[in-house]
């Protein structure tokens, strides 16, 4: 007989590892998740033709994938200095921030876990970026949707990508 009883989520809450032993396989975010802002750092925003991916170290699920630098909004925390905070404790540079990214949704673009991503433009104002926090490597790319895409963002982030070249282009 089945040993699955009503109500027993699909997705297993704890795999059995032989070599680790018990760990939490997938967890659910309780609750709304928080929102999230990532920053599109360009060399010049008044003329940008590159921008900076940063390659993200942790968690497992997502080490190896491309995004954009910046993290979750503390609670009452204004967004865009959440951004600036993020991305000095990230690369430790100081950031200005101009133009947004925009979703077609006023809290930004969905993201994989339900949680939605505002992104910026932004310059550098002070510091050279170094992958200390959450990254293992940075680069420069091309404001060219061909070669952004090259990268192995995290799938969410490939729309992002699309709007902000299309948002730099001359005239966009
Ligand atoms: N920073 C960033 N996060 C992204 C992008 N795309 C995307 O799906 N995410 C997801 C990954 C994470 O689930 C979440 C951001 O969480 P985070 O781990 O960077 O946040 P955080 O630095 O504040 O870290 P913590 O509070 O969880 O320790 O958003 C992106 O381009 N940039």
């Amino acid at each position: 007989m089945s040993d699955i009883t009503p109500g027993t989520p699909a997705v297993p809450l704890h795999v059995e590892d032989p070599n680790v032993g018990p760990r939490v396989a997938f967890r659910p975010e309780s609750g709304t998740p928080r929102p999230v802002v990532g920053a599109a750092v360009v060399d010049e925003v008044a003329a940008p033709t590159v921008v900076l991916a940063a390659r993200r170290s942790a968690p497992e699920v997502l080490a190896g994938l491309w995004e954009f630098p910046g993290g979750k909004v503390e609670p009452g925390e204004d967004p865009r200095a959440a951004l600036v905070r993020e991305v000095r404790e990230e690369l430790g540079v100081h950031i200005r921030l101009d133009r947004e990214v925009a979703a077609d949704h006023p809290e930004g673009w969905l993201l994989g876990n339900g949680a939605r991503m505002r992104v910026f433009t932004a310059e550098i104002v002070e510091g050279d970026p170094q992958p200390l926090e959450d990254h293992d490597r940075l680069e420069w790319r091309a404001l060219d949707r061909a070669a952004l895409q090259e990268l192995d963002w995290i799938p969410a982030d490939r729309p992002i990508v699309d709007a902000l070249v299309e948002l730099v282009r001359p005239g966009g």
